[in-house]
């Protein structure tokens, strides 16, 4: 069989390398931990840890568990290993410190555990935050093997709606969204004496209200240390904020990563993408690559081209073993791309940026990188989310150049020139200044910040979001007219869900359909119900009519799915024939559980009603601001705003243009589009918003 021909259509992409020292560290350096690792130091050191107890590291507790031994060596090796000692004595000195180290140094496997090793802990558990649920996770599972316990004893994760954390978790990675919300209950994180935010540059909405929230509870507790980590962060920027903290470097890397450009820039990145992975496959060394993509179609796209490439290729090459990895992914499924692929094969992780920072995908010596990212901007004045394609910053090229490198030396594969890498922005933009703030703004207030306009912010928010989210949840009946926060404020803010959602619940006991919207809103929580393979999106869309469809709309179709697949026990065939995501609906009845449990706990009475109208006006209570009315031409308008809007594609709506309805957010792609939409009588909102349309529909 002939090997695999590059046609006129997929021209080779060429790369050339980049001069070295290209990738600068680019921070003052103000406190030097230099690192070394030598075999003789190395020999001695095991030895040493084995028999004796380091003055500053009492490493004897971790080190000496069963199973623990076997990482001993790797764990030394590492870069941080070497600064440990001084890393230690500086941070047993100031309140606050920034560790500033190469990606893959150690920072986050290593550092938590040198705190508890020299007992710094104080009995009490160190809390290390990530900003996504997939590195909390990987990373746990990765210290419990390092200090040989099982996940949930020693070491734990907790992310939103799934902790292993036991009484005897000492170490517990966790999302920063998890913290907060620990905040809410316990204002000044009395169960931890050390805090790491890990991943700081990242600069997501919760690790930065994180940062003005802590700064607080350090107030009040001088004696909590918090530890700010980052490969890539603006150091300086950073001290400033935390009141000149000192700023200290790792230095070194375990494994270097070459990077190479392309010497013009791409036009079809797709294309670039699908032609460099099968270079990388034909040419070079084995290893596992991760490719850097924007989103799940263009992930679809590139797999099913591989896949089918795969199957062309002469089979001295070995398979293409392609794993997905995207947030709409069920975690279960995202886990895959840990996992190992048959000997012989070659696996291509095909992600968006949810695999970017912290993460070690073992195996993986290439990496490809789009440099492109899907952002969310929101405008607070359409109250319109939009997910756009947009370059990377020069913090997430080097986040994602850093994935390589980690168990071995590693390639780059940048498909962008040199010259557009230097055009880059050096930082992301902070989530905060793009994002829709109402979520954020309902925890702040339950945390007791009622000043949110003058909160300590590293980079303030722009006026109109904070007011957009004030007017929301004012509107929602959560702030009374002075700002504080209401009664019906504090019950909403006991949910981990969207304010409109836990609206929309608490409404539901007096309407006597608890039982319905714990079940609606557990669908819109879960990622993508439906499994819908590339080639099948119009048969998927052709049963979901014909199976699950309400004449009210989606949410009550989401409701069908549930009833249907309950009733069928989650069979897999069942689910398999339905394109219905088993993992998807497996986490949908973990939500749905846990929110029961949390209306328990809340005095909330769990009823069932079979009444549509009373389902629906539950939504109306919560999702009143999110009314659109069909236009003499065809188009809708929110009563919000007077952009012109469509309904979803995928809605079951699509065909029918009732008058009014309600959706459950507006998106912007090519256009703007009302997704999860339901027929609504307008007296409804009336009754549930008096004031608010009042003011509105006229
Ligand atoms: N799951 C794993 N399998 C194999 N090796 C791992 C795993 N997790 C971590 N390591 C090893 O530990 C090293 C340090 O990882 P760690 O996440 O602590 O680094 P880091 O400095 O926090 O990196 P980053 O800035 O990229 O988050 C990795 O480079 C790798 O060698």
């Amino acid at each position: 069989m002939l090997g695999f021909q590059l046609t006129s259509a997929h021209a080779p992409v060429a790369h050339k390398a980049a001069p070295a020292g290209a990738v600068p560290n680019g921070v003052h350096k103000r406190t030097k931990v230099r690192s070394k690792s030598k075999k003789r130091d190395k020999d001695r050191a095991v030895k040493f840890i084995a028999e004796t107890q380091d003055a500053m590291i009492q490493t004897g507790p971790t080190y000496k568990l069963p199973g623990a031994e076997k990482y001993i060596k790797s764990r030394m090796d590492l870069p941080i290993y070497q600064a440990r000692v001084k890393l230690l004595l500086e941070i047993s000195k100031a309140p606050t410190v920034i560790v500033v180290g190469e990606t893959g140094s150690g920072k986050t496997t290593q550092l938590s555990q040198y705190i508890r090793d020299a007992g710094m802990d104080k009995g009490k558990m160190i809390a290390c935050t990530q900003p996504r649920r997939v590195a909390a996770v990987s990373v746990a599972n990765r210290v419990a093997l390092e200090t040989g316990c099982k996940i949930g004893s020693k070491v734990g994760y907790t992310v939103r709606f799934d902790d292993t954390t036991s009484r005897d978790t000492a170490l517990k990675y966790m999302t920063d969204g998890m913290l907060l919300r620990e905040a809410i209950s316990d204002p000044k994180l009395s169960r931890y004496s050390v805090i790491l935010l890990d991943e700081a540059h990242e600069r997501t909405l919760m690790t930065d209200i994180l940062f003005g929230v802590i700064k607080g509870v350090q107030k009040l507790r001088p004696e909590l240390k918090v530890i700010i980590m980052s490969a890539t962060l603006d150091a300086a920027k950073f001290s400033t904020y935390f009141d000149d903290c000192p700023v200290l470097y790792v230095q070194g890397r375990q494994y270097p990563v070459e990077i190479l450009y392309t010497i013009e820039p791409q036009q079809d990145y797709v294309d670039s993408v699908f032609v460099t992975v099968l270079q990388i496959h034909q040419d070079e060394k084995p290893g596992d690559i991760l490719v850097f993509l924007t989103g799940q179609e263009d992930i679809e796209n590139v797999g099913a081209l591989l896949q089918d490439a795969s199957e062309k290729l002469d089979p001295k090459f070995g398979k293409l073993v392609v794993r997905p990895i995207f947030a709409a992914l069920p975690p279960e499924q995202q886990m895959k791309v840990f996992e190992p692929v048959p000997k012989g094969s070659r696996k291509v992780v095909l992600a968006t940026n949810i695999a970017e920072t912290s993460i070690t995908i073992n195996g993986i010596r290439y990496v490809v990188d789009t440099g492109l990212v899907k952002a969310k901007t929101f405008n607070p004045n359409l109250s319109v989310e939009s997910l756009m394609a947009q370059p990377v910053s020069q913090a997430q090229a080097r986040q994602r150049t850093g994935r390589a490198g980690r168990e071995a030396p590693g390639v780059c594969y940048r498909l962008f020139s040199e010259d557009l890498f230097r055009t880059l922005d050096s930082t992301t933009t902070p989530e905060i200044v793009r994002c829709n703030l109402a979520s954020a703004v309902l925890n702040m207030k339950a945390m007791g910040v009622d000043d949110i306009i003058h909160f300590d912010f590293l980079d303030k928010p722009t006026t109109e979001s904070l007011r957009a989210a004030l007017m929301l949840i004012f509107s929602l009946g959560a702030l009374d007219a002075s700002g504080k926060l209401t009664t019906l404020g504090r019950r909403m803010a006991r949910f981990p869900i969207e304010p409109q959602l836990a609206k929309t619940l608490i409404s539901a006991e007096r309407l006597g359909c608890v039982e319905e919207i714990l079940t609606i809103v557990s669908m819109l929580s879960a990622p993508s119900i439906f499994f819908i393979p590339f080639n099948k999106r119009e048969e998927v869309d052709l049963s979901v009519m014909k199976e699950f469809a309400s004449l009210y709309g989606d949410h009550l179709t989401y409701l069908n799915v549930y009833k249907a697949y309950r009733q069928n026990k989650g069979n897999k065939t069942w689910c398999k024939d339905h394109f219905i995501n088993m993992k998807s609906m497996k986490t949908v009845l973990d939500t749905r559980g846990q929110l029961a449990e949390l209306c328990r706990k809340s005095n909330i009475e769990i009823r069932s009603s079979s009444d549509t109208d009373n389902i629906r006006k539950a939504l109306v209570s919560g999702f009143f601001y999110n009314i659109a009315v069909l236009q003499d031409d065809g188009t809708y308008h929110p009563v919000s705003n007077r952009t012109e809007v469509a309904l979803h594609p995928q809605s079951v709506l699509k065909g029918q243009k009732p008058k009014y309805v309600l959706y459950h957010e507006l998106v912007k792609t090519k256009r703007y589009y009302l997704r999860v939409a339901t027929v609504i009588e307008p007296e409804w909102a009336a009754e549930a918003a008096p004031t608010y349309f009042a003011r509105t529909i006229t």
